[in-house]
């Protein structure tokens, strides 16, 4: 009898090319996307050499987090980004990989590009020089993050040695309110097990939620795994997955398409296969989220007050709460929803696709962003960005004040143009609190685009149930 296997331990056991000795295994990588900022060392290397590209088709370039979200087409008007985007360009033009035009209708986000047009799929290794590669995983993909020197092991040998993580089981029961979302349920998983709680597992997500979640929920509970600090996150491929992925430019066709099903149908995790580790959580009790300090698991409800140090009885603790605390410009035992906004981002690679925009539009539609308050929706894509046009949400947006971008990472980094001044606070959609994350002096409070977009309404954090 063959042992029962998680959905990790069968993606793992499928690109095992050999054991390496020391303990890791060399493992065969099915995909690479790159994007401007983490590949030009590898590109370097490569060139300095004097190799190419092993499998140059499985490889994806795109421009994402240095591009300008105001103009599309024409120069770049910030000469880094310029830079940045030509370096690329030049790079994939001269190793023949596969491009997304900066203009052209495929680009966008990495990790929302790729499954958009069906480059990342089910059974496959993916790996990107990015640590939120772990929204593939929402395909059944096994992916992960690396770094430039790995990107140019992948280019030359398609291969990549890895150590094996342990399991992490992470089932959601109950029933969820319906202005409950996926970023919700991560930020309190966050909240729960902490920004390292879960470090060196595979994390794969199960329960009936699951089941009924669509894929770009999926993809925000992977996506937002790396901030619980693992490398992967995952859920198995069912019939959403594939009716997602079906007539996907880079999809499987015809009887390729029937053989693949099936094969990813033999994915998912064996009933009774052991984890290392089980983390349930009850979405009855969920209620919205919002970060008020500068890690992501620093996240209460809406409901919540502002921690007070005084009352941490460890001491590390308390120090990281009271650094937090002045950093964010706040006051122990403030009401959250009583927190003045200056800014609002709707975007990045865990809410900037197209259910995000709908989200956020129906808590938008026929209100204003309040006084004094900006506000940016930047899709997840140029396609996103097509598809809400064509379903009019451009004009709610627009219409009740705030400004409609072009594709790009945008606020969730600054790397562009678009960031906060110093002490300006940010309801954002994004994944990281991080100091300085939107801004050097930036304050960034993490929360589901529907939270967002009531706080751009009411001018402070807000509970979304409020709007229903
Ligand atoms: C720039 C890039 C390497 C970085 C990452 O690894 O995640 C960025 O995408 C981020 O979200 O911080
Ligand atoms: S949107 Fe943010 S988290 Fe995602 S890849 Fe870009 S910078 Fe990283």
């Amino acid at each position: 009898m063959t042992a029962l296997r998680t959905l990790y331990e069968k993606l793992w056991d499928s690109h095992v090319v050999a054991e390496l000795p020391g303990g890791d295994s060399l493992l065969y990588i099915d995909r690479h996307i790159v994007h401007e900022v983490s590949s030009p060392q590898a590109f370097v290397a490569m060139r300095e050499s004097g190799r190419k590209l092993r499998r140059p088709e499985t490889h994806l370039g795109v421009a994402d987090h240095a591009v300008p979200t105001r103009t599309r087409g024409g120069e770049i008007p910030d000469p880094q980004a310029r830079a940045q985007v030509a370096e690329l360009e030049g790079n994939v033009a001269e190793f023949g990989v596969p491009y997304a035009d900066l203009t052209g209708p495929e680009q966008g986000i990495v990790h929302v590009i790729g499954p958009e047009t069906g480059f990342t799929l089910p059974g496959t290794t993916v790996v990107c020089g990015d640590s939120h590669t772990t929204t593939h995983g929402a395909f059944g993909a096994l992916a992960f993050g690396i770094g430039a020197s790995e990107q140019g092991t992948v280019m030359a040998a398609q291969a990549l040695p890895q150590g094996k993580a342990r399991t992490m089981k992470v089932e959601l029961v109950g029933k969820r309110h319906p202005l409950i979302d996926a970023k919700d349920i991560a930020l309190a998983l966050i909240a729960r097990i902490g920004a390292h709680g879960a470090v060196g597992h595979a994390v794969e997500y199960v329960g009936p939620a699951i089941a009924g979640m669509a894929m770009s929920e999926r993809m925000t509970l992977c996506n937002m795994t790396i901030e619980a600090g693992s490398r992967m996150g995952m859920v198995a491929p069912d019939e959403v997955t594939f009716a997602y992925l079906k007539g996907r430019r880079l999809a499987p066709r015809g009887a390729a398409w029937e053989a693949a099903t099936a094969y990813w149908r033999t994915l998912a995790s064996d009933p009774g296969a052991a984890y290392d580790r089980i983390v349930t959580l009850d979405l009855d009790l969920i209620e919205p989220q919002v970060s008020w300090g500068t890690s992501p698991n620093q996240t209460l409800p809406i409901g919540a007050m502002v921690p007070s140090p005084a009352a941490i009885a460890d001491a590390s603790e308390r120090r990281e709460t009271e650094k937090a605390l002045a950093y964010m410009g706040l006051e122990a035992g403030q009401p959250l929803s009583s927190v003045a906004i200056d800014h609002v981002f709707i975007g990045s690679c865990t809410n900037g696709r197209i259910e995000d925009l709908r989200a956020a539009a129906r808590i938008a539609q026929g209100r204003k962003v309040a006084d004094g308050v900006r506000a940016i929706v930047v899709p997840g894509s140029a396609a996103t960005r097509a598809l809400a046009e064509a379903e009019g949400l451009d004009h709610i947006f627009r219409d009740a004040g705030f400004e409609w971008r072009f594709a790009g990472c945008s606020m969730c980094v600054a790397m562009n143009e678009d960031r906060l001044a110093p002490g300006e606070r940010c309801a954002s959609t994004s994944n990281r609190n991080f100091e300085g994350r939107q801004g050097p002096g930036g304050r960034t409070h993490l929360m589901s685009p529907a939270m967002a977009a009531a706080a751009a309404v009411s001018g402070h954090l807000a509970d979304v149930r409020d709007f229903a």
